[in-house]
């Protein structure tokens, strides 16, 4: 839809109010036994399990899609009793020049590959190199595109600027779908937050997401809560559902279960698959699967034994 700056100019953001929804409401919520390994279990259905690093190799990136293709040892599937679930996680996520051996390795499994774009993480590069880049990860076989916003249209109010350059981005990928990374850590404010959100989603974003994992700060519950809002409100204006996509600095399973409590409370059920959430994270699934496969021995391994997750 064309840019409506009335759908978030004006709209005020109590941050404290924010802090203590999002603090009492993982706190007064838990799940625990066998309800916490199933939100467990949910939780890596929603893994975009990642890898983005400078020393990413081929070989790197076909462990990070075979550990996608089977996410638990056998003895903790079998022992959940879900030996015969196809349990995989949500995508796996990778450079574009690492699409192709994603794609290769998942081939068929119907685990879709994510790459980032669009000069990922600071998006400083000019805008026609930034959407060939989208070109390229698509033609290597990418199906989800997590592209990052330029945080200076956003820090001057240029809410035009920002929405044509999403727009142009929703269109060079074509079929894939569009994450459009807001990297909050740098937006200074929580208003900003929520006019970032609603730009990205009225430009075409499939899922708004918090961060690139490179800011100084990265997901935080507030700044979730804030940006589910946007998408509460989106979606009570247009009738469109569009997915939230919390990432960075996530390591611990109990982080894993805040999120989901947050989207129940705030969006509903239909919210914890997904279609609609992910969370992206290159080293949660270790602790996921150790808590795991506590529930099912009633021991700890030592995490180094969940090292490539
Ligand atoms: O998009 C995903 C993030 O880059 C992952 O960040 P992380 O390495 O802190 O888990």
């Amino acid at each position: 839809m064309p840019l409506a700056t009335e759908m978030f100019e004006g709209h005020a953001i109590n941050r404290s109010a924010a802090e203590r929804r999002a603090a009492t409401l993982t706190a007064r919520r838990s799940v625990k036994k066998l309800h916490q390994a199933a939100w467990l279990v949910n939780a890596i259905r929603c893994i975009d399990l990642t890898t983005l690093a400078g020393d990413d190799t081929a070989a790197r990136v076909r462990r990070l899609c075979a550990k996608a293709l089977n996410p638990l040892a056998p003895h903790i599937k079998e022992g959940l009793g879900l030996g015969d679930m196809r349990l995989t996680t949500g995508a796996v996520c990778v450079y574009p020049t690492m699409v192709r051996h994603a794609a290769e390795a998942l081939e068929g499994s119907g685990v879709p590959v994510a790459s980032v774009a669009t000069g990922f993480p600071a998006g400083l590069m000019p805008l026609d190199l930034r959407l060939a880049e989208i070109r390229y990860a698509v033609t290597e076989g990418a199906d989800e595109i997590d592209i990052v916003i330029t945080r200076e249209h956003v820090l001057t109010g240029n809410w035009q600027a920002l929405h044509d350059e999403i727009s142009a981005m929703r269109e060079a990928c074509g079929k894939a779908h569009m994450k459009a990374i807001l990297a909050t850590g740098d937006l200074q404010t929580l208003r900003n937050v929520y006019a970032a959100s609603m730009v990205a989603m009225q430009a075409g974003a499939d899922f708004i997401k918090t961060s690139t994992g490179k800011e100084g700060v990265n997901a935080t519950l507030p700044v979730s809560l804030v940006m589910i809002r946007a998408l509460r409100d989106y979606g009570a204006a247009t009738g469109y559902r569009i997915g939230f996509k919390p990432a960075g600095g996530m390591k611990a399973a109990k982080e894993a279960l805040a999120w989901q409590i947050l989207m129940k409370e705030e969006l509903g059920r239909e919210w914890l698959n997904p279609d609609l959430f992910r969370f992206g994270a290159s080293s949660m699934l270790g602790d996921i699967e150790r808590q795991l496969e506590h529930h099912v021995t009633g021991r700890y391994a030592a995490s180094s034994r969940h090292a490539i997750a």
